[in-house]
């Protein structure tokens, strides 16, 4: 790497007489004295390093809101999904039965098969918590979050989703459920986190993709055969609780 000649220093930086660079500050004033200076603009609330703090908050709360609460599930599943669609009852299922389980519920904490999946833990009286992220078409948390954080950042919404739950159960859904399920996948594939099971509830919404998956990934050699065992597909919201509490959350179950 070459040494800094001057013609690609950004303007607000300032030759020392020492020879580097430094960011040039207007005369007598210091960081101190900004800092209390109530005159000047809020415009620095939006500067990248006021970010990386906010950022780094999310990420302070969410570990300070969640690091105790014991063994819990993801749940994932489309925004969308309306009461009367069966794939609501589905989630609602799967709450319950994870809450008569012993584990705790995550969920984007959003509307149609998150919040099922909510109602379904709360109205067994277990543990419901919500992951909310900040949306333009913002619909706040749905009734059933019992414990509930709000993210500015999807990533730093994710690293919770992953952090504090031992598996993760999949209901049909859209992007974000696309977005999360590989983001799963691609953590179990590259042995970030292991002994976690994902589990897609519902075999006819799901097997197409996985048939794309090893007919044309796996045939044209873009992933090994073996990563189609990252995920199995159930039918049932019954065989769905088995499978996700028969790893990591059943042993943390057992052991409290
Ligand atoms: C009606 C509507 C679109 C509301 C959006 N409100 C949301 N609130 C919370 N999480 C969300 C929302 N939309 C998407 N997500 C995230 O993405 C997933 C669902 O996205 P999708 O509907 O499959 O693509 C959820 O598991 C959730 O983590």
């Amino acid at each position: 790497m070459s040494a800094p000649t001057g013609s690609n220093i950004p303007r607000r930086f300032k030759k020392q007489p020492y020879g580097g660079w430094k960011k040039d500050t207007p005369a007598g004033s210091t960081a101190d004295a900004r800092l209390l200076d109530t005159q000047r603009s809020s415009d620095f609330t939006h500067t990248d390093p006021w970010r990386v703090m906010r950022i780094q908050s999310e990420f302070v709360q969410g570990f300070d809101a969640l690091s105790d609460i014991g063994p819990a599930i993801s749940v994932f599943g489309s925004a969308r999904t309306k009461p009367e669609n069966p794939h609501y009852q589905s989630g609602v299922d799967v709450g319950r039965l994870l809450a008569e389980a012993g584990v705790a519920v995550i969920t984007g904490g959003g509307p149609g098969s998150m919040e099922a999946a909510n109602r379904g833990a709360s109205e067994a009286g277990g543990l419901s918590i919500g992951l909310g992220i900040e949306l333009p078409f913002e619909q706040g948390m749905n009734q059933w979050v019992g414990l509930g954080v709000d993210f500015r950042y999807f990533f730093a919404r994710k690293t919770m989703f992953v952090k504090y739950a031992q598996g993760f159960v999949v209901l049909p859904g859209g992007l974000g459920t696309l977005d999360e399920l590989f983001e799963a996948m691609v953590l179990v594939q590259t042995s970030k986190v292991t002994q976690f099971p994902i589990v897609l509830v519902d075999s006819a919404f799901w097997s197409p993709l996985l048939a794309w998956i090893k007919d044309t990934m796996v045939a044209e050699g873009l992933v090994s055969p073996g990563d189609l065992d990252i995920v199995q597909i159930v039918d049932t919201p019954e065989e769905a609780v088995a499978l996700v509490m028969s790893g990591k959350a059943g042993l943390r179950v057992a052991e409290g």
